[in-house]
């Protein structure tokens, strides 16, 4: 039955753990395999019976989608229920072009909340992939394995509990542009099987044998990304790397440690929660 209260749903960060870029397609695409966890970190939509469908933006980094054309989360609502309506309420919190998935997190997050409101099946994941390589797995919202060019979605071992702390130097860094100054589009992928990771630090020395290839090009885009894991890494933290095309870095910690990172300039943007199982 649709709803006839106001529907919220969370939009969290997504963080890709690893990224291997395997290979690129004939449309320009690269092929990926990511090692992607959400984080208990992000944006939230409500979403409103209305005649109309209409999207207000509130939330600390939401100037940063100031004058842009056409949002996402209005993409994500017309892809699900053409010509319906519905009053969205965007509270954006994570910063916009951050290699967290922002707005493909908003997109997912929509759809889940239309598809409630508006008593619809949600969309396979080869039907919501033109609005973001992201979107599919953000609409699985939980730790997996991405491969294709965002559409292949394998499960994986359970994950150690853990913390994340993801820093942003305020420095949006636009993906196309990172994976054209990529070097190599041919690199391995990460072992056809994953280890069961025994704890933490197992899991944290296993992730320090794989790589984010697009960290190279990201930091000649924006080289404060170096600035940023040189703090992280000298924190106490499991291990430290960065998010998709950047600028986002994140640390891991052991789960409820507060994280005592020096260095980090006030400047940028960091937020803190556990890693969603
Ligand atoms: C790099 C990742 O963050 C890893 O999770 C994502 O694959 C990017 O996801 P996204 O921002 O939702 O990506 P899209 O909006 O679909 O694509 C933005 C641009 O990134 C490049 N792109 C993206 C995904 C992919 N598999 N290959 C690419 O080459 C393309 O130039 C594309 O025009
Ligand atoms: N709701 C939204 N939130 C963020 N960006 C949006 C949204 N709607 C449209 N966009 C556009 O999408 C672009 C990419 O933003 P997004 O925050 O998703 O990037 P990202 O964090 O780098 O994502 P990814 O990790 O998937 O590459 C922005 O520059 C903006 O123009």
């Amino acid at each position: 039955m649709a709803a006839t209260e106001p529907v919220r749903v969370f939009a969290p960060a997504k963080v890709n753990l690893t990224l291997h870029v395997t290979g690129r397609r004939p449309d320009g695409y690269h092929l990926l395999d990511s090692l992607v966890v959400f984080a208990g970190v992000g944006d939230e939509i409500t979403v409103t019976p209305s005649d109309e469908l209409t999207l207000t933006i509130d939330g600390p980094e939401g100037a940063g989608l100031a004058g842009e054309g056409d949002n996402l989360v209005l993409r994500a609502a017309r892809l699900l229920g053409p010509g319906r309506g519905a009053e969205i309420r965007l509270t954006k919190r994570l910063p916009v072009a951050s290699g967290i998935g922002g707005g493909s997190a908003d997109a997912a997050a929509a759809l889940r909340a239309l598809a409630r409101l508006w008593d619809l099946p949600l969309p396979a994941p080869e039907a919501v992939l033109a609005l973001g390589a992201d979107v599919p797995a953000c609409l699985l919202g939980k730790a997996l394995r991405m491969g294709g060019i965002g559409e292949e979605l394998a499960p994986v071992p359970t994950l150690p509990a853990m913390d994340i702390l993801l820093v942003n130097p305020r420095i949006a860094v636009p993906t196309p542009e990172v994976f054209r100054r990529l070097e190599r589009r041919d690199n391995p992928a990460m072992p056809a099987e994953l280890p069961e990771w025994r704890d933490a630090a197992a899991f944290a020395a296993w992730l320090a044998e794989q790589r984010n290839d697009l960290q190279p090009p990201a930091i000649a885009v924006a080289p404060q990304i170096a600035d940023v894991l040189a703090a992280l890494r000298a924190s106490d933290c499991l291990f430290a790397g960065m998010s998709g095309s950047g600028a986002t870095c994140f640390a891991l910690y052991p789960p409820a440690a507060a994280a005592q990172v020096t260095g980090l300039d006030p400047a940028w943007w960091r937020a803190q929660g556990p890693v969603l199982p």
